[in-house]
C-alpha cells in the first residue's frame, strides 16, 4: 500500500517525550517522518515549509499565512512550569540586562510581555548564543527554557518562573507550544494523531523507566504531572488569544 508520509518536527526536550511515545507506539508513526529540534528551529522549519506538522512555539503562529492547530494536547502549564525562568544574581528590579534564550520563540515574547505589563521593569535585551548561561552574572539576568534550566535554581539567587508570573498577571494557564500543520490533513489522520498523543499521556508512569533522570533530585513524574499541563483546554485557548494579540502588536510595531 502506498500512503502519504508527513514530515514532522517536534521539540527535543524531555517534556515532549510522553507525546512522542504515544506517536511511536501507534501505527500512525508509519505515516510520519519524524525529527527533533530545539523550539526555535521547529518554528523555522514550519515557516520555511520544511515540515508539514510541527510542535511549534505558539509565538510563531502570526507568521504563518495558513495554519491549523490539530491537537487537543500541547506543552502548557497552569501556574509554575519550572523550566521557563528568568535567573539572576540580583532581584529582577536590579537587573539592567537580560539574555533571551535563542532556543525559544514563545518564552522570549512572554518575558517581554511580563516585563512590560506585570513587572513594569525597563531592561535591555541581549541576544543569546550557546554558552550564554555562563554570562549570567551581576546585573545581567537570563531567560532559560527547557532541559538546560533544570538545576539552575541552585546556581542563581533569584528565580522568576514565567508560568507563575503569567498566572498572577492574568489568572490564566498558558500554552508554550502546540501541534500545528500548514497542510490540509484528513479528519481521520487528525483524529488518529490526537488519539496517539492521548495514548502517550496515558503512559506517563511507565515513561519513568525509559527516560534518563536529568538530576537526582528532579522528579520527571512530578514535572510531567504538576508543572507541564498537556491539555489544550478552553483556558489555554483563551490565554493563547490574549498572548497572540500581544505578539501581533509587537510585530506591527517592528513592521
Ligand atoms: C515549558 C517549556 O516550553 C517550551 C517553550 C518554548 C518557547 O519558549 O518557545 C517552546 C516549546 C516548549 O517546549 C519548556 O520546554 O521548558
Amino acid at each position: 500500500m502506498v500512503s502519504q508520509t508527513h514530515r514532522l518536527v517536534a521539540v527535543s526536550y524531555l517534556n515532549t517525550k510522553p507525546l512522542l511515545y504515544g506517536l511511536l507506539r501507534n501505527p500512525i508513526s508509519d505515516h510520519l517522518q519524524m525529527d527533533l529540534a530545539i523550539p526555535s528551529e521547529c518554528a523555522r522549519r514550519l515557516v520555511a515549509g520544511e515540515a508539514d506538522i510541527a510542535l511549534v512555539p505558539v509565538a510563531v503562529l502570526p507568521e504563518l499565512p495558513h495554519y491549523e492547530i490539530i491537537s487537543d494536547y500541547c506543552i502548557g502549564t497552569d501556574g509554575a512550569v519550572a523550566t521557563v525562568c528568568i535567573y539572576g544574581d540580583v532581584p529582577l528590579e536590579e537587573m539592567t540586562h537580560l539574555y533571551l534564550d535563542h532556543h525559544s520563540r514563545t518564552s522570549v515574547m512572554l518575558a517581554r510581555l511580563l516585563l512590560a505589563e506585570y513587572w513594569r521593569h525597563d531592561i535591555t535585551f541581549l541576544e543569546a548564543r550557546d554558552g550564554y548561561i555562563n554570562h549570567i552574572n551581576g546585573p545581567i539576568g537570563g531567560l532559560v527554557i527547557g532541559d538546560r534550566s533544570i538545576g539552575l535554581e541552585k546556581r542563581f539567587a533569584h528565580v522568576y518562573d514565567l508560568g507563575s508570573a503569567w498566572k498572577a498577571h492574568t489568572g490564566l494557564p498558558f500554552v508554550f507550544a502546540a501541534w500545528v500543520t500548514t497542510r490540509t490533513l484528513s479528519s481521520k489522520f487528525v483524529a488518529d494523531f490526537n488519539a496517539a498523543l492521548r495514548e502517550g499521556l496515558d503512559h506517563l508512569p511507565q515513561l519513568q523507566y525509559l527516560l534518563p533522570s536529568p538530576s537526582p533530585d528532579f522528579s520527571l513524574e512530578h514535572y510531567f504531572t504538576h508543572h507541564i499541563d498537556y491539555d489544550l483546554d478552553d483556558g489555554k485557548r483563551r490565554a493563547l488569544d490574549r498572548f497572540l494579540s500581544f505578539v501581533e502588536a509587537e510585530m506591527a510595531v517592528k513592521g
